[in-house]
């Protein structure tokens, strides 16, 4: 961690030097999954596999590597992740991070890895914003630690509580609505209805397009966040990615009281079959999550029907 802390604190001068040195956001190929890389996930990914070099990780599986990268052969860990999380936001000044998953080291690489999400030992994020914050678990509880400007030490912080929080805010891409699934749609359509629909209040939206930025408001004041399966090609499981975005956010939002789904099973159940396999996600509170799931239960003749006559989820 402090290896990584290393990294966490070296990206966030980076960013917040921004133009000052280059455009970070310039095209630099492709990743395995097509994703157009930008010149700061290759940097980050960098930084993070030099500062791991000779230490406990033995095995290093990257949103911006094809396979397993086996760093130290004598490492007790496999470390998952998404080096620069929210990259379209890379030139907004918007705040945009770091995701991380940790299992005990597997007999290989992909066995290290292409397990279920519960099996992680440790998980969190930075997310480089306003302030540069690092959220993780060991498991039991979360830690938050905010990076000092004027000692550049991580300083603990009282660990944020709000994932139980009655919040009415969700987080979801609706410019997608047409490409989703019924459920979905009617979840969302009963949101958008407010306080004339089934659910009898009024929701607000939000949609920062960086999931450490979703994950941080979420547990610091509650709501829901979905990244739904949806009918665009490429998109049959969504776009997050199980290894390095779902499972390490699931095992965080699990530890700290919330739920984590992928729409109707918990993400930690889930055993990836491939390094990049996708994996619609659904986290926060439990009561939202677990609605979210009722939705895929109700029979099509409840889905289907306008809000005003759904009656399963009137308040
Ligand atoms: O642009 P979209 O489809 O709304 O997707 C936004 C999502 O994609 C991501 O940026 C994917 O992560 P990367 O930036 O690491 O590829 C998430 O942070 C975010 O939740
Ligand atoms: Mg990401
Ligand atoms: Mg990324």
């Amino acid at each position: 961690m402090e290896r990584m802390a290393d990294v966490f604190r070296k990206t966030a001068r980076l960013i917040a030097r921004g133009e000052i040195e280059g455009d970070l956001a310039k095209a630099a190929g492709t990743n395995t999954d097509g994703d157009a890389q930008k010149a700061l996930d290759v940097i980050a990914d960098e930084a993070f596999m030099a500062a791991l070099a000779g230490s406990d990780v033995r095995y290093y599986a990257s949103e911006e590597q094809d396979s397993v990268v086996e760093l130290n052969g004598q490492g007790g860990l496999g470390l998952a992740i998404d080096p620069l999380d929210g990259s379209s936001n890379i030139d907004t000044n918007v705040s945009i991070g770091a995701i991380f998953g940790i299992y005990p080291a597997g007999p290989d690489g992909d066995a290290t890895f292409l397990r279920p999400g519960r099996e992680l030992i440790a998980a969190g994020y930075a997310i480089y914003g306003p302030q540069c914050s690092v959220v993780l678990t060991v498991g039991d509880g979360i830690l938050k630690f905010v990076l000092d400007p004027e000692t550049q030490e991580f300083v603990q912080v009282a660990s944020p509580a709000g994932v139980g929080i009655d919040s009415a805010e969700y987080a979801i891409n609706a410019s997608n609505y047409r490409h989703w699934t019924k459920p979905v749609r009617a979840y969302v359509d009963d949101l958008v209805a407010g306080a004339e629909g089934p659910r009898g209040r009024n929701f607000n939206l939000r949609w920062v397009a960086s999931l450490v930025a979703e994950t941080h408001r979420i547990l610091t004041r509650g709501g829901i966040f979905l990244y739904p399966s949806d009918a665009r090609e490429g998109y049959a499981h969504g776009r997050l990615r199980l290894v390095y975005e779902c499972a390490p956010i699931a095992f965080l939002v699990e530890a700290a009281g919330g739920m984590a789904s992928n729409g109707s099973d918990p993400i930690l159940d889930i055993v990836p079959d491939e390094l990049h396999a996708r994996s619609p996600l659904v986290f926060g509170g439990v009561d939202k999550v677990m609605r979210v799931a009722g939705y895929h239960e109700l029979p099509d003749e409840e889905i289907s029907a306008l809000f005003g006559n759904r009656g399963l989820f009137r308040a």
